[in-house]
């Protein structure tokens, strides 16, 4: 491992030790032990703000970042991530070829403990098990909405630093211009690099909040993430300090830290793993309010008035264990309506409508129960003669983040039909007073 923790100042309790994890042989992934019992409330390491790779620490300390920020807000916009992931990418170059700036290169050893690859669906070779898996669900959606900007945004990056050359000629040859020089792959890793490892930390400034700043930081980096971890950080007198938290943590454990209320889907596209029970997960359902549909404008505003946060292009999440989500109710029941006199979208607006309602929304489930299960039985069945190690482990991920999708389609899809049947026997038993 070529992390020297003390050539950046990152101070960390003696009782924790980086090792490698896995049974030999197969050995894929690192992380952190304790090699002593550590009470609860230890600050257990200490990173200098200043040995953390940030925007604005780029910004304050590299002029050809601050000069390639001022130069991109006047022309296209270049983000935190990617002014992160070029830093990544210059200070991983090999110190005598590559970069000089004695700023970067203090990260050279820091950045070159990076894998050297990472896991993300995106990554998944068309047609292959854990590819087939995914097909027709939410997660390939997103996957290869990512990949298309990833590689938009590379071009566009690619361009501004162009421009930037040519016009700040006294800074030519500081960053790449060319896709020998700066290919996708190495975007990609920088970028993969910030959003599986990088953190987002509260800060404020003189007593004042200054919001969430996206750091990376050594040390903090090496941590797996667990939901049950108590591990916390803070920005706490200049330096970013990990703490126990209220539980002590036993030798011979793993120090993890919970990176959050993560969904598989979010867990597979930016970290490449996946959690069997994780209780976050979801299932997206896309439901459009077509701008085309009569009252468009009202029926939007009921919806505003219902949830202040709905917007019309966005999905609708259905939690593991939670109900039906009522502002998509409400979207189903209004979007037929030619008339909105007297509607408050919160209420079923007649029975009949209601039936439409509940019969849409079961075939909606439906349809994409069957897209998962059918997919489940075929690719399982390949997955039987696959002898790849490698590809049965990526294959297993999303097995667990669809057969998770699957269980709450089809809990959504039980709570629907029996909506369905009460609606019938109400009806029936109206009909039987008559
Ligand atoms: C912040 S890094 C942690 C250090 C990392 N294990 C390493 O070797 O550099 C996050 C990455 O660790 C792995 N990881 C973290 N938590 C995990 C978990 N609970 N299960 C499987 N992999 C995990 C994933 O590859 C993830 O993208």
């Amino acid at each position: 491992m070529e992390l020297d923790l003390a050539a950046l100042n990152v101070e960390t309790h003696k009782a924790l030790s980086l090792v490698l994890l896995g049974a030999e042989g197969e050995v894929t992934d690192r992380g952190v032990i304790a090699t002593e019992d550590i009470p609860p409330h230890t600050v257990i390491a200490s990173i200098p703000l200043n040995s953390t790779i940030s925007a604005q620490g780029l910004l304050d300390n590299v002029d050809e970042f601050s000069a390639l920020s001022t130069f991109a807000n006047t022309s296209s916009r270049i983000t935190d991530d990617d002014l992160i992931a070029i830093a990544i990418i210059l200070s991983r170059k090999d110190t005598g070829a590559g970069c000089d700036n004695a700023y970067l290169q203090r990260f050279n050893g820091f950045c070159m403990n990076f894998p050297s690859t990472f896991d993300s669906t995106i990554f998944l070779s068309p047609g292959s098990l854990p590819h087939n898996l995914l097909k027709g669900t939410n997660l390939l959606h997103s996957t290869m909405m990512l990949q298309n900007q990833i590689a938009q945004d590379h071009a566009i990056l690619l361009k501004l630093l162009q421009d930037f050359a040519m016009v700040h000629s006294d800074m030519r040859g500081f960053f790449p211009t060319t896709s020998e020089t700066f290919p996708l792959e190495d975007y990609v890793h920088g970028l993969f690099s910030v959003y599986s490892r990088a953190c987002d930390l509260s800060m404020s400034i003189s007593g004042r909040t200054a919001g969430r700043v996206r750091l990376l930081c050594p040390f903090l980096d090496m941590l797996n993430h667990s939901s049950s971890s108590k591990v916390f950080y803070e920005f706490d007198s200049g330096a970013v300090k990990i703490k126990t938290g209220d539980r002590e943590i036993k030798k011979g454990s793993e120090v993890t830290l919970n990176y959050g209320p993560l969904t598989n889907a979010k867990l597979l596209l930016f970290y490449g793993f996946s959690l069997e029970n994780n209780d976050y997960d979801d299932a997206e359902l896309y439901v459009p309010l077509n701008p085309d549909l009569p009252l468009y404008k009202e029926k939007l505003g009921l919806l505003k008035k219902l949830d202040a946060m709905y917007d019309s292009t966005n999905s609708f999440r259905i939690k593991k264990g939670e109900d039906i989500p009522n502002t998509l109710l409400a979207l189903l029941r209004l979007m037929p309506l030619t008339s909105l006199e007297n509607v408050n979208a919160e209420e079923v607006i007649t029975s009949e409508n209601e039936f439409g309602v509940l019969n849409a929304l079961e075939s909606a489930l439906q349809s994409m129960s069957q897209i998962i299960s059918g997919n489940l039985l075929v690719v399982g069945d390949d997955r039987k003669k696959e002898e790849d190690t490698g590809m049965i482990a990526e294959y297993e991920k999303v097995r667990i983040y669809v057969e998770s999708e699957l269980e709450i389609l089809s809990t959504a899809l039980g709570v629907v039909r029996s909506g369905i049947a009460k609606l019938h026997s109400a009806e029936s038993g109206l009909e039987e007073c008559d």
